[in-house]
Formats: C-alpha cells, sequence, structure tokens
C-alpha cells in the first residue's frame, strides 16, 4: 500500500514546474509527495509551497521546501493532496488526518488540484467513508444536534483539535444522490466551519495499483 501512495505521488509531482507555487496536502499519502518534492528541490527544482497543516509544514521545511505563508496567498498553481474515498466523478471524501478545512480552502484557491491515493481509496461512489466536520467549540452542542437530526451519528474526536483549535466530528450518513444538497446544508450550519465533502475541487486524481498508476482528470479523459 505504501509502495502505491508512493507511485501515485510520485506520478503527481512530476506536473510541479519551476516557479509554481504548489499547495502540499496532508497525510501519509502527501507525505510522499513532500518527500519527492524535497528530493527534486534538493536536485534545483525552484518553488514556493503553501502547507495544508502544521505537520505538513514541518515535513516541508525538513524537506529543504521553501514555505509561505497562506494567509497573503489568492492563488495558489498546483495542490497535490491525499483522500480517504475518491469515485470516478472525483468526488472524494477527506479529513480522516482533521485537516479538511485548510485543505479545502487551498484546493479552492488552485488552478489545478490533484488527489493522489492508492487504490484501496477508489470506490463506486463516496459514502462508506466516516465524514468529518469542523465544529466551532463555541457551537458544539447546537450542531451535533442538527447533525444527528439529518441523521449523520455525529461522533466527536476525543482530546482533539484541529489546528484552527476546533473540534470535528466524524458522521456517517446515507450518502443520497444529491451528495451536492447534503454538502451545503452541512457548510450552511452555523458553526459548521467545514467538512470532508470534496466535490467540485479535485480536478484530477493518480491512482496507483500494484504500482501501475492510473490517472483520472475531471472531463473524463483517462491515462
Ligand atoms: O485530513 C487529512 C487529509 O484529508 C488526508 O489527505 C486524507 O485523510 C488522506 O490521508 P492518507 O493519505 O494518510 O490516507
Amino acid at each position: 500500500m505504501n509502495d502505491d501512495k508512493k507511485a501515485a505521488a510520485l506520478a503527481a509531482i512530476a506536473e510541479v514546474r519551476d516557479g509554481m507555487l504548489v499547495g502540499l496536502g496532508t497525510g501519509s499519502t502527501a507525505a510522499f509527495a513532500i518527500a519527492g518534492l524535497g528530493d527534486r528541490v534538493a536536485q534545483g527544482l525552484a518553488i514556493r509551497a503553501v502547507a495544508t497543516s502544521a505537520a505538513s509544514e514541518r515535513l516541508a521545511r525538513a524537506a529543504g521546501i521553501l514555505i509561505v505563508d497562506f494567509a497573503g496567498v489568492s492563488r495558489v498553481d498546483l495542490t497535490i493532496d491525499g483522500a480517504d474515498e475518491i469515485d470516478s466523478r472525483l468526488f472524494a471524501i477527506k479529513g480522516a488526518g482533521g485537516a479538511m478545512l485548510r485543505e479545502k480552502i487551498v484546493a479552492a484557491s488552485s488552478d489545478r488540484m490533484i488527489v493522489i491515493a492508492d487504490g484501496s481509496k477508489r470506490v463506486a461512489r463516496i459514502g462508506a467513508a466516516k465524514l468529518p466536520v469542523e465544529i466551532l467549540p463555541f457551537a458544539a452542542a447546537y450542531v451535533l444536534r442538527v447533525l444527528a437530526e439529518m441523521g449523520g451519528a455525529p461522533v466527536v474526536r476525543a482530546d482533539y483539535r484541529t489546528d484552527q483549535g476546533n473540534l470535528v466530528a466524524d458522521c456517517r450518513f446515507t450518502m443520497p444522490d444529491d451528495v451536492g444538497t447534503l454538502a451545503a446544508t452541512l457548510a450552511g450550519i452555523p458553526g459548521v466551519l467545514g467538512h470532508g465533502l470534496f466535490l467540485n475541487e479535485v480536478d484530477a486524481a493518480y491512482i496507483a495499483d500494484d504500482g501501475i498508476v492510473t490517472r483520472l482528470e475531471r472531463s473524463g479523459a483517462s491515462a
């Protein structure tokens, strides 16, 4: 599985060119991309990067990648990130590592966003993975009530805060056909700061099975 994570990551970082501002994802698959980019930087690749988590920022700095503060960045050239599930529509569930809020912001700012994954993440339709929801602590009881009333059976991660100091509740919704309505409803709950449904952000996916990397493009093209 790790070999496939690495294969997908190395295929995706081949898209990174000199001068790019690169969004660095979070998680074990993104870590392979960060390490691979570090190797290319050591060989002369000139890039700057923004990180979607404190953990990825640490990894990137240790790998010799120049990190800039995303607060001053309005546009990223290319973001490479992992996912917990991805389907052929390039709908993804993210956030098992709790980084989905920053990940979605950086993805939204990116001209191109690539998901990298081993084949275990590829599904016919997203929905089996837990759907993480980031909650302002002040709003916790109210938001948890609403999520429960929506059928999400929320479970708050114990002893856990996001990089922004917020709570995460993992939900189990029966994924409707109209998943966009679920995404919009969740985003509209006062006190919800973000959630792990990525429906519009992913432009391409590199998915590796037994060393064979398949590229899916939002247009439907595959290589
Ligand atoms: O919050 C975590 C991120 O969304 C990760 O990109 C996602 O959970 C995939 O992580 P991994 O590559 O470790 O499976």
